[in-house]
C-alpha cells in the first residue's frame, strides 16, 4: 500500500472530505494540519500554491476534487458505473458552483464585516444559490433508492456535499424541519464504519 500523507489546515473546509474517504476506506494516511505560518513557509514550493495536497509515496496531487476523485477511484467510492461516476463528478462541480456563493458569506464573515453587509451577501448571494442548489439534491434524494444521492452506495459526492451541509448547519442555513431529507442523508454518512468513529472523535470546527 502506498504512503499517503494528506495536508490542509486544521478546520475541515475543502479537505474534511478527503480525511472522510480515508476514515471510510479504513486506510491509514498521515493527517497533516498546517497552521497559516507554516504553510507561508512552503507555500511556494508548492505546485498549485493552494491546499489541499496528497502525498502518495512522495509525489504531491493538489486540488480537493482532484484528490477526492483519485482516491475514491482507488477505493471504490467513485460511482460503480462509468454514468454514475459522471453523475457524481457533476454533482461535486454543482457543489463547487454553490461554494462560489457561500464563499462570499464566510469572507464576509471572518473578515469582520458589518451585520448589515453580512446580511447584504445572505439574502443576495447565499440564499438564492442555497434554493436552486438545495432542489437539486432534493431531487437526488427523492430520485435515490439507497438515500444516497447517486447509484446504490456512498460516493465520494456525498461526503462533499454532507461536509459543506454540517458547515452551513453550523451557521444557522439547514435546519431538520425545514431540509429533512438533507438532514437524513448528513446523518446517514455520519453513521457509516470508520466515518462515525472519526466524527465523534475529531475537533469539532465551523467550517
Ligand atoms: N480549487 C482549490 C481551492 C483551494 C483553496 O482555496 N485553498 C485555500 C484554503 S480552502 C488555500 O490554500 N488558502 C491559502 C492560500 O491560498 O495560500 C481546491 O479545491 O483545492
Amino acid at each position: 500500500m502506498p504512503s499517503y500523507k494528506f495536508t490542509y489546515f486544521p478546520f475541515r473546509g475543502l479537505g474534511e472530505p478527503v480525511r472522510l474517504l480515508f476514515h471510510l476506506a479504513d486506510c491509514p494516511f498521515k493527517d497533516e494540519r498546517f497552521s497559516f505560518e507554516e504553510w507561508g513557509a512552503v507555500k511556494s514550493k508548492s505546485p498549485m500554491g493552494q491546499l489541499p495536497i496528497l502525498g502518495v509515496d512522495g509525489l504531491e496531487i493538489p486540488q480537493s476534487a482532484a484528490i477526492l476523485r483519485y482516491l475514491a477511484l482507488k477505493f471504490g467510492f467513485a460511482g460503480k458505473t462509468p454514468e454514475d461516476r459522471a453523475w457524481v463528478d457533476a454533482v461535486v462541480d454543482r457543489f463547487k458552483d454553490f461554494f462560489v456563493e457561500f464563499k462570499k458569506f464566510l469572507v464576509a464573515k471572518r473578515g469582520g464585516k458589518s451585520e448589515e453587509e453580512v446580511a447584504k451577501v445572505v439574502s443576495e448571494s447565499v440564499v438564492p444559490a442555497m434554493e436552486s442548489y438545495f432542489k437539486l439534491l432534493n431531487g437526488l434524494l427523492e430520485r435515490s433508492k439507497s438515500g444516497f444521492l447517486i447509484g446504490n452506495s456512498i460516493t465520494y459526492a456525498d461526503l462533499v456535499v454532507v461536509n459543506n451541509l454540517e458547515t452551513l448547519r453550523n451557521f444557522g442555513f439547514l435546519n431538520a424541519s425545514e431540509q429533512p431529507k438533507l438532514t437524513a442523508l448528513l446523518e446517514k454518512v455520519y453513521s457509516q464504519p470508520g466515518i462515525k468513529e472519526y466524527v465523534s472523535s475529531r475537533t469539532a470546527s465551523d467550517f
